[in-house]
C-alpha cells in the first residue's frame, strides 16, 4: 500500500510506573481505533526523565515494561515503537527503544547511541553519561509499508545516522525524544525538518507531555514532517495523539523532482558505517 497511518503518542508521564504502562497501552489502543498502523511512544515513557531516576526504574529486557508493550502491539495489531525505557543489562544502564510487530514479536532493540551530555551555562547542564552507557548499533526495521530507522532524542542531532538509514532504504525515521525548554524552542523542529529535507524521508517524533513540576520539563510538540520538509501534524505541550497519513508515492515524487540521491558526488566524499555496526 502507498499510504499508511502513523500515530505519535505525546503521553503524560508520571512517577508511577504502573500508571505509565497502562496509560501507554490505552493510548495505543485509541490510536489503533483511529486507524493507526504504526504507533510511536515517547522517550522514557515509563519513568520520569533524569539521571537520578534511571537506576530505580531500570528493567531487564524482556521485563514488565517490554511485556506490556508486546501485549499492546498484539491486542491493537500495530507496529509499536516503544519509546524508550531505562534498561539494565550486566550492571550497565542504557536508554533503550524496543519495537514490536502486530503479533507482539520483538523486532528490534535500539540503545541510544549518542548520550545527551550538554552544558549551556545558566540554562541546562545534563550528563546522561553519569549513569548510562551508549549503545553500539544502528537500528532499522521493516514493515509492509516501509523501512524505518530508529534513533532516540539526542541521536537526531547526528546527521550521519539519518543519512546511513536513508541510504540503506529507510523512508521514515522515528525519534522518541524529550527536548527541554532551552533546546526545544531552538532546535527541535529545525532538526526534524533538516533530517527530513536532507534525506527526503518522513520524520516522526514522540515526546512526553509537558509537566511544569517535573525536574526535567519536556518541550512536547511531538510532530511528523514530510519529505519536502513540511510539518504535517504537530502537538502542543499537552497530552495528545498526533496522526499523519504517510504517502510513499509522494515521497517518490519528491525524490524524482529533486534527485539529490543520483547527484551525490561519490567521487569526492563518502559516508560509511563500521563493519558490525548494524543490529541486524
Ligand atoms: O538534544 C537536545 O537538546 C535534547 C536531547 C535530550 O533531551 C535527550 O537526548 O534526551
Amino acid at each position: 500500500p502507498a499510504e499508511f497511518r502513523l500515530a505519535v503518542v505525546q503521553m503524560k508521564v508520571t512517577s508511577v510506573k504502573a500508571e505509565n504502562l497502562s496509560r501507554a497501552r490505552s493510548l495505543v489502543k485509541e490510536a489503533a481505533g483511529q486507524g493507526a498502523q504504526l504507533v510511536v511512544l515517547p522517550e522514557c515513557f515509563n519513568s520520569p526523565y533524569g539521571t537520578s531516576f534511571f537506576s530505580s526504574y531500570a528493567e531487564k529486557i524482556p521485563g514488565e515494561s517490554t511485556q506490556t508493550l508486546s501485549q499492546a502491539a498484539k491486542e491493537s495489531r500495530v507496529y509499536l515503537v516503544g519509546g524508550s525505557i531505562p534498561e539494565e543489562d550486566e550492571g550497565r544502564l542504557y536508554n533503550t527503544c524496543v519495537v514490536f510487530g502486530p503479533d507482539g514479536e520483538l523486532l528490534l532493540k535500539h540503545r541510544k547511541i549518542h548520550l545527551f551530555d550538554i552544558d549551556v551555562p545558566g540554562k541546562i547542564r545534563f550528563q546522561e553519561s553519569e549513569t548510562l552507557s551508549p549503545g553500539n548499533t544502528l537500528s532499522m526495521f521493516q514493515t509492509p509499508f516501509c523501512q524505518v530507522g530508529v534513533g532516540i532524542c539526542y541521536d537526531i542531532r547526528f546527521a550521519e545516522l539519518a543519512q546511513l538509514y536513508s541510504r540503506k532504504g529507510a523512508q521514515l525515521l522515528v525519534y522518541p525524544g524529550a527536548f527541554n525548554m532551552t533546546t526545544g524552542p531552538a532546535h527541535w523542529e529545525l532538526l526534524q525538518r533538516a533530517r527530513a529535507v536532507d534525506n527526503q524521508v518522513y520524520v516522526a517524533t514522540a515526546a512526553p507531555a509537558r509537566e511544569e513540576s517535573a525536574s526535567y520539563v519536556s518541550w512536547g510538540h511531538s510532530m511528523v514532517v514530510n519529505p519536502w520538509g513540511e510539518v504535517v501534524s504537530k502537538a502542543g505541550p499537552e497530552e495528545a495523539l498526533v496522526y499523519a497519513d504517510l504517502d510513499l508515492q509522494y515521497l517518490a515524487d519528491v525524490r524524482r523532482q529533486i534527485p539529490i540521491t543520483a547527484q551525490r558526488r561519490d567521487d569526492l566524499y563518502a559516508l560509511t558505517s563500521a563493519p558490525g555496526g548494524w543490529s541486524s
